[in-house]
């Protein structure tokens, strides 16, 4: 999800000379803003930018007064900003929320040990509890161990369906009501595209939901489904929050990095393309023949799948017994196209629909 040309060199924004903000009218603008191209100042920039998270917030009811709520907290941008955002949020408008940061340290050394270290630190910052689960403890085998054991190329498909179920075993420690996570309006035009490339309907026809798992044991929510990653890396520039932002060393760029690269094409060129492609994404209407996914618990661990097995055990299985490729391979998908279990890590989504096979069931 980072983009190492925005996030990566965190320059500050284009200087705007000595135009008046185009909302307030009586400050200087300091900014172009990405998704509309209005010039505005800083102090609008933030009324804005919060205010549109709290309407999705509002809209989509995604939250009850007295829930406990999990934040997904890797220490990247998007999740630190949601953090700092929710909590701001929570105050202002009363929400009534009880806010957590939940953590899965997925054992990889110079990445995850060092993003963790951003995450404790915010922790103190916004005052949240933080809780971390690990890879290591849950499943006895690091990612750092998985590498060297299955090498660099399936290795994202084992880190996205052993996160998927760690946040879950974390939530269900926390016993929150819910888990929300930073995926932003990128993210999911992004995996609206590569649903339709990949012929998916079944799953092109959920990643647009905005909350998902509802049927499963803790739901999760995406706040910030309609704010742009330009936003975010904007307001915690200016914010000057703390976050980290390197790329994780395990992670390819291979399918999703060309998509990702499209639309950030189409965005230079016209910024509403990453909310029409949202839309488009919503609009579809599937066929009622398409055989969809029906949502069971593992026979082993007790966690959700669709299968009599899921697939954290069966990969954990083929890990245990010296065959770490038992799990992977290509699977049928719903739609009848296969799913290759490309790796990557847009590791929410696609891994972990993709591997789910033909009966994948919840999205982020
Ligand atoms: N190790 C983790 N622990 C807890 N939550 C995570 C972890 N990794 C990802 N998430 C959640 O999933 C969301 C999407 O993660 P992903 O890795 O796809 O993108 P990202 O750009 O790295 O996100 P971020 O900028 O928040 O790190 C994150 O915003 C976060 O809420």
């Amino acid at each position: 999800m980072d983009s190492a040309a925005i996030d990566g060199a965190r320059q500050p924004p284009a200087r705007m000379g000595s135009r008046l903000c185009t909302r307030c009218g009586e400050r200087k603008a300091a900014l172009k803003r990405p998704k509309t191209l209005e010039q505005i100042c800083r102090e609008c920039f933030y009324v804005v930018f919060e205010d549109e998270i709290h309407r999705t917030i509002v809209d989509n009811n995604l939250f009850n007064s007295g829930d406990r709520v999990a934040i997904g907290a890797s220490g990247g941008k998007d999740s630190t900003v949601l953090a700092y955002v929710l909590s701001e949020l929570n105050r202002r408008h009363k929400y009534g929320l009880d806010l957590f940061l939940l953590s899965v340290d997925e054992g990889i050394t110079g990445y995850r040990d060092d993003s963790l270290e951003t995450v404790k630190r915010n922790e103190i910052q916004y005052g949240l509890p933080l809780k971390i689960v690990s890879y290591k403890d849950l499943y006895g085998w690091t990612m750092d161990d998985i590498v060297k054991a299955i090498g660099l190329k399936n290795n994202c498909t084992f880190c996205g369906v052993f996160r998927r179920q760690a946040l879950d075993r974390g939530a269900a420690l926390l016993k929150v009501d819910k888990i929300v996570t930073g995926h932003n309006a990128d993210d999911i035009a992004e995996t609206v595209l590569l649903n339709i490339l990949r012929g998916d309907i079944a799953r092109l026809s959920r990643c647009t939901f905005i909350t998902t798992g509802e049927d499963g044991p803790i739901p999760r929510c995406k706040p910030f489904k309609y704010t742009y990653e330009k936003e975010i890396v904007m307001y915690a520039y200016f914010k000057k929050l703390d976050y980290f932002s390197t790329e994780c060393i395990y992670s390819p760029n291979a399918y999703r990095g060309f998509a990702r690269e499209f639309i950030k094409d189409l965005e230079r060129m016209r910024p509403r393309a990453i909310l029409d492609i949202i839309k488009s994404g919503e609009n579809f209407r599937i066929s009622t023949t398409t055989r969809m996914p029906e949502q069971g618990t593992c026979e082993r661990c007790g966690y959700i799948s669709s299968q009599k097995l899921c697939k954290a055990c069966v990969l954990l299985d083929g890990l245990n017994r010296g065959l770490p490729k038992l799990g992977i391979g290509r699977t049928k998908g719903v739609s009848g196209v296969d799913s290759d279990g490309e790796q990557q890590d847009k590791r929410s989504e696609r891994d972990r629909s993709s591997l789910q096979g033909k009966h994948g069931n919840i999205d982020f």
